[in-house]
């Protein structure tokens, strides 16, 4: 992070937030809670790069903060002691009696400005007057207000919004034993159980200690090797497309993309969501998206004994759940077998080449644990792994279409240190740049915003104290904006941390003021899977198309899920790129001169693979020269073959999961719904 001009002002912001204890809007009641700016798509914003208008402008901001230095929004200390002093100062002027009692009110006084400033500043409000934007929007208008912490308060409901990289080390680091996950185990308990992301206790450590050992070097390597397959194989789509001169939902895109990487490195089952539609797809969607709806709706109904018989919505996702647990007992099942067949020796790096993924590691470890747990845990590492990657790509993507200079920048390391050549993970130490893209649209578009936790005991924050049983949300999105933590912090800049051979940013080096993947001891078991996939699929993708918003599609907007979602898709129409004096390879070529990823089951691939056995002799020599691997076969033959385009729009098994919008109801609890933090 860099000092700059406005860290001043903020930082003088910073430390007052007890002048400003008395919400500034309740004073003119119609303007609670009013917009600063608006979070749809306005005429100045629909240019990409400005943000929409998510956020304040330079200007709007500064006119904020010279209204809260004016002193318009503070409040000096307690308002009953304001109220008093006239009448303590007409009672001082009178002999004997009146100065008595205005030196008890004096007293008086001077504890009530105490106490007041001990007061957390509060907002307060009708729950929807924030209705209609993402939740982080609002909250990062009233931290603008309200500084680094701040209570915000629904009727009876109140939670407690921290904004400030030393409260949310405290939180996440230094006091995390103070912590659960809170509401986001009682909302994800129906799909994740006790996974590691909704577990506490004694239950998250064993998992933790069970599952983190899967992701070793050695399997993170090999997933590199499939992230290029995947990516390979859906240039397939991307070339119809680009015949087509069609537009494609980039957003739909990337969702299938993590999502059949996913599949295969956590249960080796190949979605293969890329190119066609089944019930499985179908119904990990409906899952999905039934934990964002739960994660923002205003009442948790779904808990009413029989209403998962009598609401079609409710009927749908119980149907859904079924036939992922049924997939996943499959797979587990055929995984224990394939254990009890081989004669592998289980240790610290474990990895077969039938199967490498994170089941079978973990069968193989005989640990004992119960079907049911790691069903949890598998369906905890999807969701985790998938939403996630695909939001970091498509906002990725998105900043990109503003800034052709950075993509060009990109395509220029891309082009020296891969050429059409599949990534290693060697070659992460030279594609430096890409990563610091990566990182800065991380910044800009946190997945998720919002990270949620509910304290077991109390808490304290410099003088406030936060008494155990409270919900508090850090607002990644306001620290990774913050005006007092980052130079124009609005403004896609890759090159703000700092020389390219520095560290890679990350919590410890930008000190809690950057939370990509959270901190502390509940920080992201696959950031580096994450960076390394987004990082191969960006690199290859560039390094072939050019992608162009399409403006005939309605402008890009933000909406909340678990992760920050388009309101619409991110369209974008896409060319082949001109690869002057350079000559582009062909997918089969790519994945022959590509070391083997062995990839077992894969009934979708080896269905393509075989239907398409005439296919071409580039796909057999593809699946020749990597020792049979069906994966490989399938990616060479998908060149050659005919394969239909996955629906370009968001619907279907499309990635609309967030269409549901924080559709927040009048005075009833806010839920969790800024995006929910995994
Ligand atoms: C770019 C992609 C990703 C992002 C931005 C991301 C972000 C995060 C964040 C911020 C947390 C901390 C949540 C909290 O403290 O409440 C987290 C936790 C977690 N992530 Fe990721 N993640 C990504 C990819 C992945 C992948 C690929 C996997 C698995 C292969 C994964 C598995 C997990 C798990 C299991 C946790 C919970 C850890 C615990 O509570 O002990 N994530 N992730």
């Amino acid at each position: 992070m860099q000092q700059n001009p406005t860290r001043a002002l903020g930082a003088r912001l910073q430390q007052q937030p007890q002048r400003l204890a008395r919400c500034p809007f309740r004073s003119s009641i119609g303007q609670r809670f009013r917009p600063i700016v608006h979070a749809g798509p306005s005429e100045e914003n629909q240019e990409p790069g400005k943000l929409f208008g998510l956020i304040p402008s330079r200007t709007k901001g500064e006119n904020l903060f010279e209204r809260i230095e004016s002193g318009e929004f503070t409040d000096t200390g307690s308002t009953k002691e304001k109220m008093t002093r006239p009448l303590r100062q007409a009672l001082a002027k009178e002999p004997l009696f009146g100065r008595a009692v205005a030196r008890t009110l004096a007293e008086l006084g001077r504890r009530w400005r105490a106490d007041a400033a001990k007061r957390m500043p509060e907002a307060r409000g009708d729950i929807r007057e924030i209705v209609g934007q993402p939740v982080f929007v609002p909250l990062y208008k009233l931290f603008l207000v309200y500084g680094k912490i701040f209570r915000l308060s629904f009727g009876p409901k109140s939670f407690v919004i921290i904004s400030d990289p030393a409260y949310a080390k405290q939180i996440l680091m230094t006091n995390a034993d103070k912590y659960s996950k809170g509401l986001l185990s009682e909302i994800l308990d129906f799909v994740m159980g006790t996974g590691l992301i909704p577990a506490d206790g004694e239950i998250w450590r064993a998992r933790r200690r069970a599952v983190v050992p899967a992701l070793h070097r050695k399997y993170v390597a090999s997933m590199v090797h499939m992230f290029g397959d995947c990516t390979l194989h859906g240039t397939s789509t991307l070339d119809r497309v680009v015949a087509s001169g069609e537009s494609i939902d980039m957003e739909n895109y990337f969702s299938r993309l993590a999502l059949d990487i996913i599949g295969k490195a956590v249960f080796n089952y190949d979605f293969d969501s890329l190119t066609h539609d089944d019930p499985v797809i179908q119904a990990v969607y409906t899952v999905l998206r039934e934990a964002e709806h739960r994660s923002t709706a205003p009442l948790a109904y779904w808990n009413i004994p029989g209403v998962s018989m009598v609401v079609p919505r409710q009927r749908r996702c119980q149907e859904a759940l079924r036939i992922v647990n049924t997939t996943l007992d499959g797979l587990i099942d055929k995984c224990k077998k394939l254990v009890e067949e081989e004669d592998m020796e289980f240790g610290e790096e474990f990895l077969s080449d039938r199967d490498p993924s994170i089941l079978h590691f973990l069968v193989a470890s005989g640990d004992e644990i119960s079907s049911k747990q790691l069903r949890d845990d598998l369906m905890t590492l999807l969701i985790a792994g998938h939403e996630t990657t695909a939001a970091v790509l498509t906002w990725t993507l998105y900043s990109l279409a503003s800034h052709p200079e950075v993509t060009e920048a990109i395509r220029r390391e891309v082009d020296e240190v891969l050429g059409d050549r599949t990534p290693t993970v060697e070659d992460f130490k030279s594609l430096r740049f890409t990563t610091r893209v990566i990182n800065e649209a991380m910044r800009l578009y946190p997945q998720p915003p919002v990270l949620i936790r509910r304290a077991l005991q109390d808490d304290k924050f410099d003088q406030y104290v936060v008494p155990a049983g409270s919900d508090l949300f850090i607002s990644v999105w306001n620290l990774h904006r913050s005006p007092s933590l980052w130079d124009e912090p609005e403004r896609f800049n890759p090159e703000r941390f700092g020389p390219l051979d520095g560290p890679i940013p990350n919590e410890i080096t930008e000190n809690f003021g950057y939370l990509p993947f959270g901190g502390g001891r509940r920080k992201c078991i696959g950031d580096q899977f994450a960076l390394f996939e987004a990082l191969v699929a960006l690199a290859m993708l560039l390094r072939r198309y050019d992608f162009v918003l399409d403006t005939s599609k309605p402008p890009v907007g933000m909406t909340t899920g678990a992760t920050i979602h388009t309101t619409a898709g991110l369209h974008m129409r896409v060319k082949k790129r001109d690869l002057p004096g350079s000559h582009r390879q062909s997918a089969a070529a790519v994945v022959a001169a590509t070391p083997a990823y062995a990839f077992a089951y894969s009934p979708a691939a080896a269905a393509t693979a075989s239907s398409s056995a005439t296919a071409g002799s580039a796909a057999s020599a593809g699946a020749t020269s990597t020792g049979g691997c069906p994966f490989h076969a399938a990616a060479a033959a998908a060149t050659a073959a005919t394969i239909p385009a996955p629906a370009t729009t968001a619907g279907g098994a499309s990635i609309a999961i967030g269409a549901a919008t924080a559709t927040l109801g009048s005075g009833v609890s806010l839920g969790p719904s800024s995006g929910v933090g995994v």
